[in-house]
């Protein structure tokens, strides 16, 4: 068999992606591991590993990949960069018709690339096998209590851009666990970016309770911070009355109410880790945050859907500048300290800010699952299901983009 050649790709999206798919103590291993395949790194100047680096782990980096089968990076790669005829991995951000990727996909079917979208590894049941929502979960998290420790000059994080790396973050949050104010907080998701979120409030030592329970304290003067995890069964209700199962919420989202509004009137902090799928309710839309019980003020919004489920989230923020305020009255954006408003953290590109743990988490997922798939005939289906295009087409799978890519949605 001859060997195929792995080629890690140069960011070249703006603003500049520090994160690379894997590290250089990963190739190194998966140099020695897999013996019909060569890893070679392009040349970057940006990637949070050094080009040095990766000589020292005995890879070559080059400054023409052309020689590559497989090309992979983490970000959408530039038309003009895009090599005929080749595998490419990244995050193509087309599987829900974005239009301002639309030409990205017409360039990667003319340019004959199979096209194998990070987004879509995922097991047969369709949960994703790879992401860096845990470092979503992670830094979201860490920006809520940031905006929290400056707005009520409780204390100062220093921002986690500016920190080396996870080891130190945790260390920023535990000098911070005893400032905390005792404040009720809500979190949803049960995904990876949720698992994140957990990790920061075991550091911080909030105590958790169940929903219920979470429910109960509006009644009580709080003595310590808590926070209650909220699945889709506790915010979403079937119009019926009924507790939706989540095949229901899933897959007829048109049955359900939002039952959020119970816990933002007891909820202080709200941190976001669920995923949400079109057509279900909003959590809760502008009116119901003019509500006089509406008691949230402070949303880490990691899920960050715009104009969506959260109301408040009225556009992204960046790392620069992370924070923002609503005013429920006017429904306008304002300082993010403005008495009254619901301070707002919507960066959509969290990860970032955690390049080095982010691009070591990402690699050990993408060397489990996708790697061994070339050489053991794909036995688990991972790469069929990920492809999205073949010769020129688009697959059956991702059949559904044909009019979204020929203009006509
Ligand atoms: N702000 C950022 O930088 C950033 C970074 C990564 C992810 N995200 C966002 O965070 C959200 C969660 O990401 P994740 O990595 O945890 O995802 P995940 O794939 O790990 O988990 C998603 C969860 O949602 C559930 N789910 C699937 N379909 C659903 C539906 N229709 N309705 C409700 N739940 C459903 C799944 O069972 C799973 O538990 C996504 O919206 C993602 O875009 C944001």
């Amino acid at each position: 068999m001859s060997k195929l050649t792995f080629a890690f790709i140069k960011e070249r999206k703006s603003p500049p992606d520090r994160r690379v798919v894997c590290t250089p103590a990963q190739l190194h291993a998966a140099d020695k591991e897999f013996k019909n395949a060569d890893f070679v790194v392009e040349a970057s100047d940006i990637r949070v590993f050094s080009d040095e680096q990766y000589r020292e782990e005995g890879i070559d980096v080059v400054s023409d990949v052309s020689q590559a089968e497989v090309m992979i990076g983490v970000k959408e790669v530039p038309i003009e960069a895009l090599i005929p005829n080749k595998k490419y991995f990244f995050f193509s951000h087309t599987i829900k018709k974005q239009p301002y990727n639309r030409d990205l996909l017409k360039a990667v079917l003319e340019k004959n690339i199979e096209l194998y979208d990070h987004e879509v590894i995922t097991r047969k049941s369709g949960a994703r096998l790879i992401g860096f929502g845990r470092y979503a979960g992670i830094v979201g998290a860490y920006n809520g209590f940031r905006a929290l420790g400056l707005r009520e000059n409780l204390f100062e994080l220093p921002k986690v851009e500016h920190l080396p790396d996870y080891a130190q973050v945790k260390k920023e949050l535990k000098k911070i666990a005893p400032k905390l104010p005792p404040i009720n907080i809500a979190m949803t998701g049960s995904g990876k970016v949720a698992g994140g979120i957990r990790e920061v409030l075991e550091v911080l030592h909030v105590h958790e309770v169940k929903p219920k329970e979470f429910l109960q304290l509006r009644q009580f003067k709080n003595t310590q911070t808590v926070f209650t995890r909220l699945q889709v069964t506790d915010y979403y209700i079937r119009k019926d009355g009924y507790v939706p199962t989540k095949t229901e919420v899933f897959n007829n989202p048109e049955l359900l109410h939002s039952n959020f509004m119970r816990f933002a009137k007891v909820a202080d902090m709200l941190i976001t880790g669920h995923f949400y799928g079109d057509g279900a309710p909003y959590f809760f839309t502008r009116d119901d945050a003019k509500h006089e019980d509406f008691n949230i003020n402070l949303i880490a919004d990691v899920s960050c859907d715009i104009d969506g489920p959260i109301a408040s989230t009225l556009r992204p923020s960046t790392i620069e500048n992370p924070f923002y305020g609503y005013d429920p009255h006017t429904e306008k954006e304002v300082a993010y300290d403005q008495k009254g408003a619901i301070t707002v953290m919507a960066v959509d590109n969290l990860p970032c800010e955690l390049p080095k743990d982010a691009s070591e988490g990402f690699g050990a997922l993408f060397l489990k699952h996708v790697i061994p798939a070339f050489f053991n005939g794909d036995k688990s289906g991972v790469l069929a299901r990920a492809k999205m295009t073949e010769k020129g087409q688009l697959t059956e799978r991702f059949s559904y983009l044909q009019d979204f890519v020929e203009g006509r949605e």
